[in-house]
């Protein structure tokens, strides 16, 4: 499927942006693994948050919905999990494949999970090896770190593990993990990632606590149900956060937008800038703060940008690209080598499909350098997603400043993670058309 996007005259209006994917996962993991009903209402309906619930039907989960972003899960608590008949299926997403390992090297049976070409090519190592060290016993290709992994779990040991890579899957994963151990999991981060998981692991009632950079877990502790409202994602909320910066009529309101510390770093580089965006705090939302963000046009600058803010923004590191593109002078982003093992090599794939519109942007081993093309114009063109959901995205906002169309190839995998990307540049006035 093809997107045909025209730049517009102005963009202006409201959106809610779709649930938070992390939360998404992990509501409906942490439900089923509860005693009670869970229900959760803001799920998004992305194809990732539904392979998750996919696979936790495979193992026996009674789940309804989503029905219009509400899904309930009826859990049977930790040790209910069923063997599951099938080889169960992650398909693009990251974070179901993690997660669930964690979940499945509690069990005291046989599974194997997989997941699409994108995913079986993704360091699965990083979360097996720990597991292994727990005492689940996992096998796959090149030494179990690639998909299709094989696993056979229970009977786990409490672990304590520094973690060479800030990364909240694993994290979350060895948590869960730490669920079924006996005694205390210890888990220490580099710097911290997006903590979803001890928010609702937490509200869950498991035995949890964070003390600066490691998180403990005394496992064996049975999980309440949760009565979860997840917030809008700040991650699908910033494409149209740098489109409202770059392009130069533009007011768009983002409506219930999560705010947690750890996910807002896309909040703090387009300040420093230099654009022109209010938060309006609106309270709570899912155990997360949540608030209204207005984005304005804006004269961007290049900044430097690496360290312990990465794990902050690193989804939007595509679309900050773009942001970086138009900006005047350069920008440096350093630290992101991690973007190499996303549904694409995310430093490759920008760097060639940004360059194709006439950007000025150098691939680096852990980031990029870009100079700013402020005062010139980006150039509308063909190019493409190479299945990669944030780069279609990014593309379609950059796409929103070029000279002529953009034809984005490949843009079906914008479902992975926002079904209603394109509708909701449609009602800011941008001309979007689907071509199969
Ligand atoms: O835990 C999560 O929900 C996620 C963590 C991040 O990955 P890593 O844990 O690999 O950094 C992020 O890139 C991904 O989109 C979602
Ligand atoms: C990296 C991502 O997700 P996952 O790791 O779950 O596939 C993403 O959504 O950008």
């Amino acid at each position: 499927m093809h997107l045909i996007v025209k730049p517009p005259p102005f963009l202006a209006g409201s959106l809610r942006p779709p649930g938070d994917k992390s939360i998404s996962h992990r509501a409906a993991i942490i439900g089923a693994l509860a005693e009670g009903t869970t229900v959760i209402e803001g799920f998004l309906e992305g194809a990732d948050c539904l392979s998750t619930l996919r696979c936790l039907k495979e193992l026996g989960v009674d789940i309804e919905g989503p029905h219009e972003g509400r899904v309930v899960v009826r859990g049977k608590g930790m040790g209910s999990l069923q063997e599951p008949e099938a080889i169960l299926d992650a398909g693009n997403s990251g974070t179901t494949m993690r997660l669930l390992l964690g979940v499945l090297a509690g069990q005291p049976f046989y599974s194997v999970i997989t997941g699409d070409a994108s995913l079986r090519r993704r360091p699965m190592g990083r979360v097996t090896r720990p597991l292994a060290a727990m005492g689940a016993r996992i096998w796959g290709r090149q030494g179990g770190e690639l998909a299709p992994l094989s696993i056979r779990g229970g009977n786990l040991q409490p672990l304590t593990y520094t973690m060479p890579v800030a990364s909240a899957q694993v994290k979350s994963a060895l948590l869960l993990a730490g669920l079924y151990a006996p005694g205390e999991t210890v888990i220490i981060e580099p710097c911290r990632s997006r903590d979803h998981s001890e928010r609702l692991l937490k509200a869950a009632g498991a035995a949890i606590k964070v003390e600066g950079l490691a998180v403990r877990i005394a496992g064996q502790t049975p999980l309440r149900p949760l009565n979860v409202s997840i917030p809008g994602d700040i991650s699908a909320a910033a494409f149209f956060l740098v489109a409202g910066c770059i392009h130069p009529r533009a007011t768009i309101t983002l409506k219930n937008v999560n705010l947690n510390p750890t996910r807002t770093g896309i909040l703090d580089i387009l300040a420093a800038m230099g654009g022109q965006i209010t938060v309006t705090p609106r309270g709570e939302s899912g155990g997360e703060p949540a608030g209204d963000i207005q984005v304005t046009s804006s004269s961007l600058r290049g900044v430097e940008m690496g360290g312990e803010l990465i794990p902050r923004l690193i989804d939007e590191i595509p679309v900050l690209a773009v942001a970086a593109a138009l900006a005047a002078g350069e920008t440096v982003i350093r630290d992101a080598a991690e973007l190499r093992v996303k549904e694409s090599d995310r430093i490759t794939m920008v760097a060639r499909e940004l360059e194709r519109m006439g950007a000025s942007i150098q691939a680096r081993p852990d980031g990029f350098l870009i100079r700013g093309v402020k005062g010139g114009r980006l150039q509308g063109t063909v190019v493409d997603s190479h299945g990669d959901h944030r780069l279609g995205m990014a593309l379609a906002v950059a796409a929103l400043v070029a000279e002529g169309p953009t034809v984005i190839k490949g843009a079906e995998c914008m479902a992975i993670s926002y079904p209603r990307f394109a509708d909701d540049l449609a009602r800011l006035g941008v001309e979007v058309r689907v071509e199969e």
